[in-house]
C-alpha cells in the first residue's frame, strides 16, 4: 500500500528556519522508489528568440507536462541544423598522448545532466542539459579552425584563466594554431585590430586580475559584427560575458545562421554577482567571496577597537545579493547582511537602528555588510538623482554605502544622544580586480575546455556551466531569460539569518514573503 505521513519539523517554529521547511516521511520507501523503466523522450527544441519557435518551445512544454515520467532535453543547437550536409572527421583527441588513456574519452551522445537531482517518486524527471566534454566526430579540421575571444561587461576574477585555457585547449588538445584576441569587448570587432594569441602569449596571464583582452560596455551592433567574422574568416567564436553579453551571443548565433555561416558560437558565463540562471556558479565568486573576508576582518578589527564601533562594509551585487550572503555566513563576524532581495528598514520597531542600538548596548560594536543594490528605493527617494544608465543600458546605482552610514551616525548622534565610531569599508573593485583563486582556476579551466570542445563538435548558440556539479551546455536563452537571485525562502537564507540573528524585516513586508513561499 502506499502511503505517506507527513510530520511538522521542530523547526517550523524558530523564524528564520520556518519559511523554508517541512520534512515529508515516507516508512515504505525503498520498495515505493522505482521510476518507470522506459520514459518518454522529448527533445526540446533549441530555444530561438523568434516568437514562432517559443510557440513551438511552449507547445512541448505542455505536451510534456502531460506524463509523470516524462524526460526532456533543451538541446543546444548544432551547425548541421543549417548546414545538414557538413562533414564531420575523428577528433584527434584519439591520438593525444595524454587523453587517450581516458578509459570513456568521448562523452556518449546519450549522456545528460538533470537540472533537478532531488525529485520526488511521482515528479517527472524534468529538464536535462548535454553534457559537456569531447565528442567522437568534430566537425572542423584543426588546421581549418580560425577562432577568436572577446570578453565583455563588468571585471570578474578568472577571465585571464578562461582566455589563457581555450588558448592552451585549442591548441593542445586540437592542434588549433590560428586564435584571434578581439580587444575591448563587442565594438573592438569592428573597430580594433586583432592581436594573435598563442599558448605563450597567454602563458602567464592567469597570474593577473582583469582581461588581458580589455572589456567594454555599450557597442553591440550584430551585423556589424557579424560583417566582420565573415571578412576575417572566423569559425568559432569565443564569447566570455555576463547576461548582457550573452543576449548578444544569441543574437550573433542567429545571424550566423541566418546567413548559413559554418561558425560556432559559443558563450561563457561570467558574473561576479553571481546572478547567472541554471549554473550551480559563476567563475570567480569564490575568489570574491574569499578577498571580501579581508574587507569584513578589518571592519570588524577597527570597530572592535573603539567604542561604540559599527562598520559598514559594501560588496557588489546589483540584483542579487550573493557575495553579500555568503561573505556573511563564511566570516561569522558580520552582525547583519543587507541584501537586494530583502527590503529592509530604518525606523520603528525590528527596525535596523533599534537593532544596532540592542547590539551596541550588548557587544560594544557591530559590522553591516550591505550589498550594493539594497536599499536603492530609499537612497532614490532623497538623493533624486535615480534613472542613470551606463553604456549598456543597465540602471545605474545610487551609492547605498554613504548614505547608510550618514543616515546611521545622525540617527545615534542626533536622536539617541550616542556618538558612535563609524568605519566605512568599499572594497568592491579591489575584489573584483583579483585574479582567481586555486579552485576558480580549476573551473575555470574545465569551463574553457569544455566551450572548446563543444565548438569543435560543431555544437553552436550554447553556453558552458555547471549544472548540479557536471559541465554540460546550455541554450543561451535559458541562461538569459531571468536572473538568479536570493530566495528569502531558501534555506541558505535562513541560515544566515539564524548565524547573524539580525531582523528579517519580514515584518513588514508580510505580502512579498506570502509569494515567495507560494511559489516553492
Ligand atoms: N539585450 C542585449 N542584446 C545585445 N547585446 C547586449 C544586450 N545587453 C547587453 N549587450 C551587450 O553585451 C555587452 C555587455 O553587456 P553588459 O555591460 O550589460 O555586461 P554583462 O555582460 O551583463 O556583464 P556584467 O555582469 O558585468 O554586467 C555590451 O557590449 C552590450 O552592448
Ligand atoms: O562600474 P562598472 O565596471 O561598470 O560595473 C559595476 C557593476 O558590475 C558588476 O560587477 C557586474 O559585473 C556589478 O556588481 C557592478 O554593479
Ligand atoms: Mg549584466
Amino acid at each position: 500500500m502506499d502511503f505517506s505521513v507527513s510530520f511538522s519539523s521542530p523547526l517550523k517554529s524558530y523564524t528564520p528556519f520556518s519559511l523554508s521547511c517541512q520534512l515529508s516521511f515516507h516508512p515504505n520507501a525503498p520498495q515505493l522508489l522505482r521510476f518507470s523503466r522506459n520514459p518518454g523522450i522529448f527533445l526540446r527544441k533549441p530555444p530561438s528568440i523568434s516568437r514562432q519557435n517559443n510557440l513551438a518551445i511552449k507547445a512541448l512544454q505542455t505536451s510534456n507536462q502531460t506524463k509523470n515520467d516524462d524526460f526532456v532535453l533543451e538541446d543546444v543547437p548544432h551547425l548541421t541544423n543549417f548546414l545538414p550536409d557538413l562533414p564531420s572527421y575523428p577528433n584527434p583527441l584519439q591520438k593525444s598522448q595524454a587523453y587517450s588513456i581516458v578509459k570513456t574519452n568521448f562523452v556518449s551522445p546519450e549522456d545528460v545532466v538533470a537540472q533537478n537531482i532531488v525529485i520526488q517518486k511521482e515528479s517527472p524527471r524534468g529538464i536535462h542539459f548535454r553534457r559537456a566534454g569531447p565528442r567522437e566526430k568534430v566537425y572542423f579540421k584543426p588546421e581549418e579552425v580560425r577562432a577568436c575571444i572577446v570578453t565583455c561587461g563588468g571585471l570578474c576574477p578568472g577571465i585571464n584563466t578562461v582566455i589563457r585555457e581555450i588558448v592552451c585547449g585549442l591548441n593542445n588538445m586540437y592542434g588549433v594554431q590560428d586564435i584571434l584576441g578581439i580587444e575591448e569587448g563587442y565594438k573592438g570587432f569592428y573597430s580594433k585590430n586583432t592581436m594573435s594569441l598563442t599558448p605563450k602569449v597567454v602563458n602567464d596571464i592567469h597570474k593577473r586580475g582583469g582581461t588581458f583582452l580589455r572589456t567594454s560596455r555599450g557597442g553591440h551592433d550584430t551585423h556589424k559584427i557579424v560583417d566582420n567574422i565573415e571578412d576575417r574568416g572566423i569559425n568559432q567564436v569565443y564569447i566570455i560575458g555576463g547576461d548582457g553579453t550573452q543576449k548578444g551571443a544569441a543574437l550573433i548565433y542567429e545571424e550566423v545562421k541566418k546567413r548559413g555561416l559554418q561558425v560556432a558560437v559559443a558563450g561563457i558565463p561570467k558574473t561576479i554577482d553571481n546572478d547567472i540562471a541554471v549554473i550551480d556558479k559563476s567563475f570567480g565568486f569564490d575568489t570574491a567571496v574569499e578577498e571580501a573576508q579581508r574587507a569584513i576582518n578589518a571592519a570588524h578589527v577597527e570597530v572592535e577597537s573603539v567604542e561604540n564601533g559599527v562598520g559598514i562594509v559594501k560588496l557588489m551585487g546589483r540584483y542579487s545579493g550573493f557575495i553579500a550572503m555568503y561573505a556573511t555566513l563564511a566570516s561569522r563576524d558580520v552582525d547583519c547582511c543587507l541584501i537586494p532581495e530583502s527590503p529592509f528598514y530604518l525606523e520603528g520597531q525590528g527596525g535596523l537602528f533599534e537593532f544596532i542600538e540592542e547590539r551596541l548596548k550588548e557587544n560594544g560594536h557591530l559590522v553591516i555588510v550591505v550589498a550594493e543594490g539594497a536599499g536603492q528605493e530609499y537612497v532614490a527617494a532623497e538623493v533624486h538623482a535615480a534613472g542613470k544608465k551606463d553604456a549598456s543600458g543597465n540602471k545605474l546605482l545610487l551609492d547605498v554605502g554613504p548614505w547608510l552610514s550618514d543616515k546611521i551616525k545622525d540617527h545615534f548622534t542626533k536622536f539617541q544622544k550616542m556618538p558612535i565610531n563609524m568605519k566605512y569599508i568599499d572594497p568592491t573593485y579591489m575584489i573584483r580586480a583579483i585574479p582567481s583563486n586555486a579552485s576558480d582556476n580549476i573551473y575555470c579551466t574545465l569551463l574553457a575546455h569544455g566551450v572548446v570542445h563543444g565548438a569543435m563538435a560543431g555544437y553552436t548558440g550554447f553556453t558552458v556551466g555547471s549544472v548540479n556539479s557536471k559541465h554540460a551546455y546550455i541554450p543561451i536563452a535559458r541562461v538569459t531569460e531571468r536572473q538568479k537571485t536570493v530566495k528569502l525562502t531558501d534555506r541558505m537564507w535562513a541560515r544566515l539569518l539564524a548565524s547573524t540573528n539580525q531582523p528579517s524585516f519580514v515584518a513588514s513586508d508580510h505580502e512579498r514573503v506570502d509569494k515567495e513561499v507560494s511559489k516553492v
